[in-house]
């Protein structure tokens, strides 16, 4: 993940091109404005352009993919991004624009349940811990993740949840993921110590692979449902996350979503 490597280690001045996953063959410039990616060649002819989408819509979500150094974090979101784009899958996403700000990058994307997500992407590395903190408080979901193959990212998620609990806001959505399932020669964490850890602490939970694509898209679906559901005025209408995921969730006993 060179690309990303390069972004993530850029100052606050990144040019939103230089550098960035849109610019290695993830879409074309919509209009030649740069950034804005074109999803099938075509921007929904009803929807507005995604530069001003969020004006447009009452409510942008803003989800953060978070956890150790190299649990996967960056390639779950490009197999997201990408699988969508790729399979026209079940949110498929309407258009996609990809932006940096300071050492993160996000991508805007309207899906097909008419919302308006902002998924960024952080930077595991401590070093950049503080600067991720003032980007908590007004994510509205975090998809904390761990690596299947590395016991430290799974022994650190304690320690994730504490900083979660600290900083970000008392009702944000989350997501716990053991990521790389794919990896089963490597494997040192057991699927039943990922449930059990989501279970005392009360998220859902899900191996994934972005490898694979086992789950990916599920997982970002279920947050967007939840989010999508919360911003809905009528309260009989209850969207339940962790059943959703239990019903939709698939096994890890084979590699393939
Ligand atoms: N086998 C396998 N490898 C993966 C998977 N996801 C990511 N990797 C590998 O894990 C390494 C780290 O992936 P990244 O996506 O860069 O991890 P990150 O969490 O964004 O790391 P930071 O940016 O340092 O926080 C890369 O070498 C990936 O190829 C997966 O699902 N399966």
């Amino acid at each position: 993940m060179s690309r990303k490597k390069a972004v993530k280690g850029k100052a606050a001045t990144s040019s939103p091109s230089a550098g960035s996953p849109a610019g290695k063959g993830t879409g074309k410039s919509a209009r030649g404005s740069p950034g804005i990616v074109q999803m099938n060649g075509v921007v929904h002819p009803s929807r507005p352009s995604i530069s001003n989408s969020s004006e447009f819509y009452d409510i942008a979500f803003k989800v953060m993919l978070v956890g150790d150094s190299g649990v996967g974090k960056t390639c779950l979101l490009v197999r997201f991004k990408d699988g969508a784009f790729l399979a026209g899958s079940f949110i498929s996403t309407v258009g996609i624009d990809f932006r940096v700000n300071g050492n993160f990058f996000f991508y805007s994307m309207i899906t097909s349940l008419s919302n308006y997500l902002q998924i960024w992407d952080t930077a595991g590395q401590e070093r950049f811990r503080s600067v991720t903190h003032a980007y908590y408080r007004d994510a509205h979901a975090l998809l904390l993740l761990y690596d299947v193959t590395n016991k430290s990212s799974f022994d650190n998620i304690q320690a994730w949840l504490t900083e979660i609990h600290e900083y970000a806001q008392q009702d944000v959505v989350l997501m716990l993921l053991g990521n790389k399932a794919d990896a089963t020669h490597d494997r040192v964490v057991k699927r039943e110590d990922g449930e059990r850890l989501a279970k005392e602490f009360g998220v859902p939970f899900m191996e994934t692979s972005a490898r694979s694509g086992l789950n990916v898209e599920l997982a970002f679906t279920a947050v967007a449902k939840e989010l999508k559901h919360r911003s809905m005025k009528d309260p009989n209408e209850k969207f339940k996350l962790h059943e959703y995921v239990n019903k939709e969730m698939k096994g890890t006993g084979c590699c393939r979503s």
